[in-house]
C-alpha cells in the first residue's frame, strides 16, 4: 500500500469578497499561493468569491466557462502544480444563470464542473429572505474528482441540508465531501458545523466547508467560520470570522478505520426500507 497516496494536505481559503470583481480574483490567487506555501496539494476556494454573495448581484458578474476568472484559476492550478476547486462563480450558459464550481488539475485543464443542484430558497419571516431561484437554474449532475487514493465528491452550500447528495457519494467511493458554501448570521451558528458533523457522521468522510469571509457591510452577511470535520466527526479546525488560510491533513487510515469500527454502510436493511415506508 502507497502510504503517501492515502495522506493529502487540503488547503481552505476563507476569503475576504467585496464589490470589485478583478480585487476578488487577485486576492483569491495570492491567497491561493499562500496555502501553496503552508503545503496543500488541494486547496478550496469559497462559494460566490469573485462575486458578492446575492440574487441581486449574479447577473452582473456571470461569466463563461471558460472565461476571465476562470482563465485565471486554470493559469495558477497549472504554475502551483495544485489541484484546484475553485469556489463558485456565477456562470452564464446561453440565457440561464447558476451557481457553479470548476475544478482544475495540474495541466491547467478542466477536471469537473458542479451547479448547485439545491437552489437556497428560505424565508424565515423579519430574519432573513433568499431566493435564489429567482435568478439561478439548478444544476442536475455530480462532481467527482479523484486526487492520489482520494474521491472528492463536490456540493455547494445549501446542498449539505440534502443528506441524499452526501450518501449519493458516499455509495460511488467517495472519502472526502467539499462544499463551497456561505451561510449567514441567521443559520450559521447553529446549522453550519453541526451539517459537516453530519454528513461526516452519516458517511464516515471527511466534510470541508469553505466561506468567504465576514462582511458586515455586506447585504448577505456570511457566517466564515470554514471547518474541515473528520470521519469520526470530529471537528478539526474551524475559522473565525476574517480571512483565514489553512491546511489540515486528510489520512485514509482514519476513514478505514471508522468504517471498519462501525460498519453502517453495510448494516443497512435496504431488504425492507422501501416496503415499510409504503405501509
Ligand atoms: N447560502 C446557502 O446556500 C445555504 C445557507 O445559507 C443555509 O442553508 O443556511
Amino acid at each position: 500500500m502507497d502510504k503517501l497516496a492515502r495522506t493529502l494536505r487540503l488547503g481552505c481559503i476563507q476569503l475576504k469578497v467585496g464589490a470589485n470583481k478583478s480585487e476578488n480574483v487577485a486576492r483569491a490567487i495570492n491567497k491561493i499561493r499562500d496555502a501553496k506555501m503552508k503545503g496543500a496539494e488541494v486547496v478550496s476556494l469559497p462559494e460566490c468569491f469573485n462575486s458578492p454573495y446575492g440574487t441581486a448581484y449574479f447577473n452582473d458578474y456571470a461569466e463563461t466557462i471558460p472565461g476571465e476568472t476562470t482563465n485565471l484559476l486554470s493559469q495558477i492550478a497549472k504554475e502551483l502544480q495544485i489541484i484546484l476547486i475553485g469556489g463558485t462563480i456565477p456562470e452564464r450558459d446561453g440565457d440561464k444563470l447558476y451557481n457553479t464550481a470548476t475544478i482544475w488539475g495540474k495541466s491547467g485543464e478542466l477536471l469537473a464542473k458542479y451547479r448547485k443542484m439545491h437552489l437556497f430558497d428560505i424565508d424565515i419571516p423579519n430574519e432573513i429572505t433568499f431566493k435564489e431561484s429567482d435568478s439561478l437554474s439548478a444544476g442536475n449532475d455530480l462532481a467527482i474528482i479523484n486526487v492520489k487514493d482520494f474521491k472528492i465528491g463536490i456540493g455547494i452550500c445549501y446542498d449539505i441540508r440534502f443528506e441524499e447528495l452526501a450518501k449519493i457519494y458516499r455509495k460511488k467511493g467517495c472519502n472526502v465531501l467539499v462544499y463551497p458554501a456561505a451561510f449567514n448570521m441567521k443559520t450559521g451558528p447553529l446549522h453550519y458545523e453541526l451539517l459537516a458533523q453530519s454528513r461526516s457522521n452519516d458517511n464516515q468522510l471527511y466534510t470541508a466547508l469553505i466561506s468567504p469571509a465576514r462582511d458586515v457591510n455586506a447585504s448577505y452577511v456570511a457566517w466564515g467560520h470554514s471547518c474541515v470535520v473528520d470521519p469520526w466527526a470530529e471537528v478539526m479546525y474551524t475559522s473565525e470570522a476574517d480571512e483565514d488560510v489553512f491546511v489540515v491533513d486528510l489520512d485514509l487510515d482514519k476513514v478505514d478505520k471508522v468504517r471498519a469500527n462501525i460498519p453502517v454502510f453495510n448494516q443497512r436493511r435496504t431488504d425492507i426500507y422501501e416496503t415499510i415506508e409504503k405501509k
